[in-house]
């Protein structure tokens, strides 16, 4: 097994970087740009693997399409292929994702009169899609469990005959991923009314050719806030950020400058990280139901300055492409963190010291190599199958690399 090995850097983190394109914004153009005949340029399209399989999962016309560990990808092709006429396909994915439930979205899309069935587990992929037209202008779904059903159902809606009404059940998880959509929608002509959890999505056949430009990864940045924050005299440059973020993970201008310390300063479209070494750091208590992918960050960073924390609403990390909370507790351990968890919180209780180098077991999910790494300011530590960051950041060794060894 592959191993990275990051020495203790002693230097103050300093340097520019370029993080590619949103992940999630880019799916959603991607699959958009399918269903409107390729009318939109995306500029600063994500370099991911889980962006690049989407890619050629929509440029492949056979019959079976493997999504490996890609779940935003799996989602939004579930609902796409059910609504490609003549065509019939085998949707499969890794062993992890025969383990992420799909029933909600298979639910919804046959009840609008698709036509998909499962060849392995009740509930999960793989799947068997036989492309109809949907022809039901009324869906309803329990929005707690994923957004990412909901985004899947909202791309597909403009393209139905009638439009399409969702109604939401239930309290709606990851609610910016939602909001995402509904911007991108509208802003490439769609038109959405919402009223509390119900919105209503009405139908459009062609849209005006245009140009879009990706923000760059809000998530990807976590690492390097968390970065400036476990050093003492930072200077980080990232690109390209936009002060109006249509990712609710640039909440963590605000999570890293309240709780620790970390100015974030616009030039532009770069953002400069510094720290004001006046803050006092104090108990965190913080509910992440809405940014479910900087969880991982957050507590590592807390665990890295000996801070204790309070994470609420976490209960969809146990479906993600590992069980983020487990992994989580089993892995700050090795770094003399002392962790409970419940279904959906994770709570920093105590802190120990520890006498080997710690080997960071990655459990196939990119967040778990990611957030780890940062800690490299303060100890020597081993992180497994580091070629996991690939799914979201494949430059993320090289660019941690060049703002580590000034
Ligand atoms: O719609 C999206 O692009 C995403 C939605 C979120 O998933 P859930 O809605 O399942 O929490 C997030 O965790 C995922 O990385 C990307
Ligand atoms: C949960 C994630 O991705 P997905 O659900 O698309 O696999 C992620 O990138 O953290």
């Amino acid at each position: 097994m592959e191993i990275k090995f990051l020495k203790k850097v002693n230097q103050n983190p300093k340097g520019e970087i370029f993080i590619s394109g949103s992940k999630s914004e880019s799916n959603r153009l991607l699959i958009l740009n399918a269903l409107f005949d390729n009318s939109i340029e995306i500029k600063n399209l994500s370099n991911s693997e889980d962006t690049e399989l989407l890619q050629n999962a929509l440029k492949n016309s056979g019959n079976k399409i493997d999504i490996h560990h890609a779940g935003t990808a799996m989602r939004f092709l579930t609902a796409y292929l059910s609504t490609q006429e003549n065509r019939e396909v085998v949707l499969t994915g890794s062993a992890r994702m025969k383990q992420r439930p799909i029933g909600i979205l298979v639910d919804a899309l046959n009840s609008l009169g698709a036509e998909i069935s499962y060849l392995e587990n009740e509930g999960f992929p793989s799947l068997s899609i036989i492309g109809k037209k949907l022809k039901k202008y009324f869906v309803e779904l329990d929005a707690n469990i994923s957004s990412q059903y909901i985004t899947a159902l909202m791309l597909i809606a403009p393209k139905l005959e009638n439009g399409l009404t969702i109604r939401l059940n239930g309290k709606i998880t990851s609610l910016p991923y939602l909001l995402m959509t509904v911007e991108l929608l509208e802003r490439i002509g769609i038109q959405i009314e919402r009223s509390e959890n119900v919105f209503r999505i009405h139908p459009k056949n062609k849209i005006q050719y245009q140009e879009i430009t990706v923000e760059s990864d809000w998530s990807s940045a976590s690492y390097f806030y968390s970065l400036a924050a476990l050093s003492e005299n930072p200077e980080i440059k990232i690109n390209s950020y936009f002060q109006n973020s249509l990712q609710g993970d640039s909440a963590l201008i605000e999570i890293y400058k309240n709780h620790f310390g970390i100015e974030s300063e616009f030039i532009g479209n770069q953002i400069v990280l510094r720290k004001n070494l006046s803050l006092k750091l104090k108990t965190l208590n913080l509910n992440l139901n809405e940014t479910p992918d900087i969880a991982q960050t957050i507590a590592v960073t807390c665990a890295g300055l000996k801070m204790k924390c309070k994470l609420t609403g976490l209960e969809t990390l146990s479906i993600k492409e590992t069980d983020r909370l487990t992994a989580l507790k089993n892995e700050l351990k090795k770094v003399g963190t002392k962790v409970q968890i419940t279904k959906d919180s994770l709570e920093i209780i105590d802190f120990e010291s520890i006498n080997e180098i710690p080997h960071i077991e990655t459990y196939n999910d990119h967040r778990m190599a990611m957030s780890f790494a940062p800690l490299c300011l303060l100890m020597d530590l081993q992180i497994k199958s580091p070629d996991v960051i690939k799914k979201s950041y494949p430059d993320f060794w090289s660019d941690l690399e060049k703002l580590t060894s000034v």
